[in-house]
């Protein structure tokens, strides 16, 4: 029998509700290959070793001349013996004495080990005379300085983003071998809530979770059903977990706290089990963590700040952790504050604010005036969430907070 109530000394730490999901969970298996451009957002299941050097010859750095380290003096003058260009390699070698005009990539001709920039010298129809001296290997990109032949070019857990693609074709990749996809289902619960552009009666809502959610999980690049909405009815909360079955994650958002309508928890003692109930945060304070047969079980708390608080806490590394990413600590940024920021002591709060130029140089972040756990308008506005310690309920303008950046783009 699970209490109703709880006592508020049970509320998990943050860092104590991470270590719990981290632990609890691990990676899917099955492993897809896929065309290169699919695996966007994907996770890399194995090592890419480079089948040859990066880059694979010595190539000019500059637009120039290539020559003989021995020449590379001020006032040597230098017959030029060939031509050179990215695509169109010179087959002859440079020899002391002479040198090759080459242009930036191209590959560095045979003899020549240095390459002097166009604008360092004095250039003649046949002949350069150098302007000043340089080092022997000056401006010459080495083969495999990049990336040496046989080296490991991208490691497992790697989430495929643009600069990995474009390491990957560099390679000769066409295809990738990737983590298949998190099956996540999404559910929202409340018999208020109805659907974008339905007719509003009294005390109706649109479910603005569901949508929020979706649009998180789409960026975690998860396979995601959309299992709808249903009232704060247990009957048909309990006909929907048995699509759980076929899921790896059921994120449900709603319904999760004491009310005579929050009917989360004991229809999940009833077919599931509940791991951990309530972290001590605001917003976000009753997530319910749990699983149903072989799926994971997250409740996000039905107030929209606090479905999207919990979110980035705490299904982020879930996801990440089901997905084969190799999961880090988050990257949490110190910022002065700029204004006086309060709360209740207790709970950890996450107040929604937005950076300030603050001090000469610097910048700090100011809580927004709005911080209710239902209001929209300020999560929309704010770009930072300022974490504000448990065992403290004044902070004074100047002091180091911790601050979790919050804009996507
Ligand atoms: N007596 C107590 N009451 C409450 C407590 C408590 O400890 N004792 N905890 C409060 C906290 S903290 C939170 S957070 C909320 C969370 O409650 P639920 O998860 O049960 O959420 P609901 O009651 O279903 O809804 C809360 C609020 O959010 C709106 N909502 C719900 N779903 C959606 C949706 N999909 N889209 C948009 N808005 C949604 C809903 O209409 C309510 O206004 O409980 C406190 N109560
Ligand atoms: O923790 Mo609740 O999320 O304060 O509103």
């Amino acid at each position: 029998m699970i209490s109703m109530a709880g006592d508020s000394a049970q509320d998990l730490t943050v860092v104590a509700a991470r270590a719990r999901l981290l632990s609890s969970v691990s990676p899917v298996s099955g492993v897809e290959r896929q065309p290169l451009a699919q695996g966007l957002g994907r996770v890399l299941a194995v090592p890419v070793m480079a089948p040859f050097a990066l880059p694979r010859e010595n190539h000019s750095a500059l637009d120039g001349y290539a020559l003989c380290g021995v020449d590379a003096e001020a006032g040597r003058r230098l017959r030029i013996a060939g031509r050179a260009l990215a695509g169109a390699p010179w087959s002859g070698t440079v020899s002391p004495g002479c040198c090759a005009r080459i242009m930036t990539g191209a590959v560095l001709p045979a003899g020549a080990d240095t390459v002097i920039a166009q604008e360092s010298v004095q250039a003649e129809p046949d002949w350069i005379t150098l302007g000043s001296s340089l080092a022997a290997g000056a401006n010459v990109r080495l083969a495999g300085e990049d990336l040496p032949a046989g080296a490991e070019a991208l490691a497992a857990g790697c989430r495929i983003d643009a600069r990995h693609i474009a390491l990957l074709v560099a390679l000769g990749q066409t295809e990738v071998s990737v983590v298949r996809p998190v099956r996540v289902g999404l559910l929202s619960t409340g018999s208020e809530l109805r659907p974008p552009g339905a007719a509003l009666a009294p005390g109706d809502l649109y479910d603005s979770n569901r949508p929020m959610l979706a649009a998180l999980l789409r960026q975690a690049s998860v396979s995601l059903q959309d299992l709808g909405a249903v009232p704060d009815d247990p009957a048909q909360l309990s006909e929907r977990l048995a699509d759980a079955a076929a899921l790896d994650l059921l994120v449900v958002s709603g319904g999760v706290s004491v009310g005579e309508a929050d009917w989360v928890r004991p229809v999940l003692a009833e077919h599931g089990q509940l791991d951990f109930w309530r972290v001590a945060i605001k917003p976000g304070r009753p997530l319910a963590f749990g699983r149903v047969g072989g799926c994971w079980f997250m409740g996000l708390p039905g107030n929209p700040v606090s479905a999207y608080v919990t979110y980035r806490l705490f299904v982020e590394p879930v996801l990440q952790r089901l997905s084969g990413l190799s999961v880090r600590e988050p990257v949490v940024l110190s910022a002065p504050l700029c204004a006086q920021a309060r709360h209740r002591p207790g709970r950890t709060s996450f107040l929604r604010g937005r950076w300030e130029r603050y001090g000469p140089q610097g910048w700090g972040v100011a809580p927004l005036a709005a911080q209710g756990s239902a209001m929209l308008a300020g999560l929309a506005e704010a770009d930072c969430l300022i974490e504000l310690a448990a065992d403290q309920a004044v902070f004074e303008p100047g002091t180091s907070v911790r601050v979790w950046r919050l804009s996507e783009g």
